[in-house]
């Protein structure tokens, strides 16, 4: 079968039987946007951490093919106390044995770290309310969170109720849910509300509701209550968003005794940036997940709006340096693979393949001083800091160009070729790159440029005696293995490299001049070695060779002998065409 053919066979199967979907915009209504004309939140910065609340194990979990066992959550609830939450939604005790068992574990087994409160969630439900607060017996500190939906679609086809009517379900799930904490007088307890579907609600309706549920709960300052504001579904841009937040923060009653907290979604994928703006427009708390696990398109992820803020040098009050672990824990209890390219995580985040980024991390990592600030394009967060490290940052194909190719050599070999020699041997990776469709990994380079700058074959420089003549010139004896055979050649010159040439000149058959050279140490201390290039004139023909050896004249011979081979290469080759 032919190249063609066999891509048509691929083509066919990519592209399918045709069966598309019935792709039609005009079915979907426009979004409301409220009115805010003296909008404040652009004007806005954050310059520190929102209270983090963690749902992963409530919200995230119910999103899950298969909810997470005790186990697992034991697992990721260690990990979210590690990295620092002092909120965390640990699930819905009255929907789940598990749940209900894994709650009762940590009171029970005292798990709970004294500046760690638990979060559960239930439904505006008495049944479930008094079964929430049993699962919860013991417990030192708790927030009990009840929601029910107040969108317009919910009212008329899941409740069939009218605005008064899931307003009173509220406040009557704000009063069950005060009731029946009074049967447990030792426990610190703190209430949250959520008018679940807040996105899909009349704004003016979401606020009434809110303000009707704090009637009941009457916060104080010194125990306030929150009141969490849900995209539960995304629906809009993430500037209508804040303006809905500032709306509410403006219009909440007994706005100093309720922390405002949003719970967004990323229907749209903006869900990072919703709960950012509305920070900005006056939450002060944001609910999200560990990597945006969660409904559909998942909840908004914590991690990148925690580290976002990390980037532009704001504490976020996490610690997220172990990201091996958050991985391994994300996939084993959620049994999600994490995406190569999701943020500050993701495996090629810190990776650039093309040419014109690679040379620009380069330059940018080499102009760096121990001090500095960090600010080194393409690369927003230094990958150390995270316990990742240098070596993925730059990765070659047949997008790159010569600043890869050279960062990866020093990286494997600590050779720092002279700037006419890296596009010379990058072409040569270029040539491999496009040749396999493929990357073309470090061992490769390696190898390939031991190979064509480095050739020992067919002469090869043995011992050698370096003496001073009494003229003042050196003279170099040197045996010379060739072809099999071993030689002794004797040249003159001033240094080592001159009389190296002179004798080459005499024996090669062509001419042996040196036209650029340079030389560095490779590592440090004494046993440090040298490498030296060597740009060589032979006649028309010019050639770069390379040498490595304990001290700087060995590494300046075999970087001629190397040019020299190469000279001697070509010509076999033209010998055998002609
Ligand atoms: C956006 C969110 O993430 S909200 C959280 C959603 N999470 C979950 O649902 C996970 C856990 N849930 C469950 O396991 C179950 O739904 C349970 C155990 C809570 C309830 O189970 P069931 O009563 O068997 O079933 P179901 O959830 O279908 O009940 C629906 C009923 O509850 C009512 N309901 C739904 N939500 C609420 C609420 N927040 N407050 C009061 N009533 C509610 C519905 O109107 C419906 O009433 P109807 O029976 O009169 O028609
Ligand atoms: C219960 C609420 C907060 C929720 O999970 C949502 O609306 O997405």
């Amino acid at each position: 079968m032919s190249g063609i053919e066999q891509n048509d066979g691929i083509r066919t199967e990519i592209i399918g039987d045709g069966s598309a979907g019935t792709f039609d915009y005009r079915k979907y209504p426009a979004y409301p946007k409220p009115k805010l004309s003296d909008r404040t939140w652009p004007d806005q910065e954050i310059t520190r951490a929102p209270v983090w609340a963690s749902v992963d194990l409530r919200d995230g979990n119910q999103a899950l093919i298969e909810p997470m066992t005790v186990q697992q959550k034991m697992v990721f609830f260690e990990l979210l106390v590690d990295i620092g939450f002092k909120e965390i939604e640990i699930g819905f005790p009255a929907a789940s044995q598990i749940d209900y068992d894994f709650t009762r574990r940590l009171i029970e087994e005292d798990l709970i770290p004294q500046d760690v409160t638990v979060q559960v969630l239930v439904q505006a439900r008495e049944e479930l309310i008094e079964r929430t607060y049993e699962s919860l017996q013991g417990v030192h500190r708790a927030i009990v969170h009840v929601y029910n939906s107040t969108s317009t679609v919910q009212r008329r086809d899941v409740f069939r109720m009218d605005q008064a009517g899931i307003r009173d379900l509220a406040v009557q799930g704000a009063t069950w849910v005060q009731e029946y904490a009074k049967r447990y007088p030792d426990t610190d307890w703190r209430f949250q509300y959520s008018p679940e579907s807040f996105t899909g609600t009349e704004l003016d309706y979401a606020i009434d509701v809110c303000n009707a549920v704090l009637e009941v709960w009457q916060p104080r300052p010194e125990n306030p209550v929150i009141i969490n504001l849900p995209a539960t579904v995304e629906m809009t841009t993430p500037n209508v968003f804040a303006d809905q937040i500032e709306i509410v923060h403006r219009q909440l009653h007994h706005r100093d005794a309720v922390v405002l907290s949003v719970h967004t979604h990323n229907d749209r994928g903006t869900g990072i940036a919703a709960s950012e703006l509305a920070v900005m427009a006056g939450a002060d708390r944001v609910e999200g997940t560990l990597l945006g696990n969660g409904e559909r398109t998942g909840n908004m992820d914590i991690l990148t709006m925690a580290m976002n803020l990390y980037s532009r040098g704001v504490d976020p009050e996490l610690d997220l340096a172990d990201m091996a672990r958050i991985q391994k824990v994300y996939e084993y209890c959620n049994q999600l693979p994490v995406h190569p390219r999701h943020p500050y995580i993701g495996e090629l985040v810190y990776t650039s393949f093309s040419g014109s980024h690679q040379d620009a991390i380069r330059k940018c990592m080499s102009a760096r001083k121990p001090g500095d600030l960090w600010d080194v394009a393409y690369i927003p967060i230094d990958p150390t800091d995270l316990g990742r490290n240098y070596e993925a940052v730059i990765r070659v194909n047949s997008q790159s160009g010569k600043g890869g190719v050279a960062w990866l050599l020093e990286r494997e070999t600590g050779y720092n070729l002279p700037r006419e020699l890296q596009p010379l041997f990058s072409q040569h990776v270029q040539k491999e790159a496009e040749r396999t469709a493929k990357e073309v990994r470090a061992d490769w380079i390696v190898t390939a440029f031991e190979q064509e700058y480095m050739a020992r074959t067919p002469l090869r420089l043995g011992d050698y005696r370096l003496s001073s003549t009494e003229a003042g010139d050196d003279q170099l004896s040197a045996d010379v293995h060739m072809d099999g055979q071993q030689q002794r050649w004797v040249g003159k010159g001033d240094g080592p490299v001159d009389a190296w040439t002179s004798a080459l000149a005499q024996h090669v058959g062509f001419v042996v001049e040196v036209d650029d050279y340079a030389e560095h140490t490779l590592g440090t201390g004494s046993d440090a070695r040298a490498v030296a290039y060597v740009k060589l004139k032979t006649g028309e023909r010019t050639w770069w060779g390379v040498g490595t050896g304990g001290d700087i004249a060995r590494a300046a011979l075999d970087a001629v002998s190397a040019a020299v081979n190469r000279e001697l290469a070509a010509r076999a080759a033209e010998a055998q065409v002609a």
